[in-house]
């Protein structure tokens, strides 16, 4: 080993442990802060949004905001874990790409339920199997999770937090040669989202030969066990299902992003940078719309989302999900929301959360 060799290492030794020493001391602060809440909420997402925006703030580099926003989401997983131990529901198996939001949410010190449909990630919060779930609610490609709407418009359940995940598709086999491959197993949001690769490089596979399956990771698990079989799913289920990547990142826009949302039971406090879902519906008359969006523009409310839905009551009977920027408890936020609750035939306000 050379001289500057050993000098940088014992650098790095002593810098360890003072690290060692830091988070120790950062956990038992957490610890007695947890003594303090007793039964009270532990998850506080509105805290840890504001930890997460000041190191990334504060960064000096080299390391990216990202990775440190990945490390100080560790560090205070790890923290809460001590407080207490926390089960957050996912659309499973394992390998999905709602797993992979949620663990970049809450960190690895938690417990994770997969479920098998996004009915069952409601219920298990709502039956407290679980203390949070995550579900797809948006993709950047594809649009809206039309279940995940439906299910919100009648759960008791909370919005605590929104979570954007960049989605990378990958073609996965058992063995690389892709002449052996007769068909091809994935979500069908996946097989959309990678529609024109698809057609572009294995022109050669008919779109009959598409098989849908219920996630991304249900398409590795089969793939798996087929040698003419390929799937589309993340890195991440390769590696789970043992598959070989054939090719990465085939999704058409490489800005495909899918957006979850948080369930919980709680109700989060303001950040400083939050965003507040909401849905209402109007009567059917002309200007209808119209008239529940006036409250906005008058106290100058950003909507950032608006999506119809049918109301599933009556015919042509629609419902309305905003996105507004800000928290409920704003003093233009809350005026606004006062004159819509006179102008909505139905509001429902599902939850004040930080933005991402
Ligand atoms: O500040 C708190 O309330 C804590 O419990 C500490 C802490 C953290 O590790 O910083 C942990 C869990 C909460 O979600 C927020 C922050």
């Amino acid at each position: 080993m050379t001289e500057q060799l050993k000098q940088l290492r014992d650098e790095i030794d002593k810098i360890d442990g003072e690290i060692l020493k830091l988070v120790n001391k950062r956990a038992e602060y957490a610890q007695q802060i947890g003594i303090i809440k007793k039964s009270d909420t532990i998850y506080r997402p509105e805290r840890e949004a504001q930890i997460l925006s000041r190191v990334r703030q504060d960064n000096p580099g080299p390391l990216e905001d990202t990775r440190i926003a990945q490390l100080f989401t560790e560090i205070m997983s790890v923290c809460r874990a001590l407080e207490k131990s926390m089960t957050v529901a996912f659309l499973g198996p394992q390998g999905t790409f709602s797993e992979e939001a949620a663990i970049k949410r809450f960190g690895n010190a938690i417990t994770t339920l997969p479920c098998d449909s996004i009915d069952a990630v409601f219920r298990s919060v709502e039956s407290d199997n679980a203390g949070y779930g995550v579900v797809p609610v948006e993709n950047s490609t594809e649009g809206a999770v039309g279940r995940t709407l439906d299910l919100l418009l009648q759960t008791s359940l909370t919005v605590c937090g929104e979570i954007q995940l960049p989605v990378h598709q990958s073609l996965m086999a058992s063995q690389p040669d892709l002449t052996k491959i007769d068909k091809i197993f994935s979500h069908p949001q996946s097989f959309a989202q990678c529609h024109h690769w698809l057609q572009t490089n294995l022109s050669g596979i008919s779109s009959t030969a598409y098989i849908n399956t219920s996630s991304n990771a249900d398409a590795a698990r089969l793939a798996a066990r087929d040698e003419h079989a390929a799937a589309i799913a993340s890195k991440r289920a390769a590696d789970l299902y043992g598959l070989a990547i054939c090719a990465e990142n085939i999704e058409d826009d490489s800005k495909n992003t899918t957006r979850f949302l948080v369930l919980g039971t709680q109700e989060v406090e303001p950040s400083g940078k939050d965003k507040t879902s909401l849905v209402m519906s109007a009567g059917n008359y002309a200007g209808a719309i119209h008239k529940l969006l006036t409250p906005f523009s008058e106290h100058n409310v950003s909507m950032s989302r608006l999506e119809s839905r049918p109301s599933r009551t009556s015919l042509w009977q629609y419902v309305f999900f905003v996105d507004i920027e800000g928290h409920q408890k704003d003093k233009n936020i809350s005026r606004a929301l006062e004159e819509l609750t006179k102008k909505a035939t139905f509001l429902k306000i599902l939850g004040s959360y930080p933005a991402t």
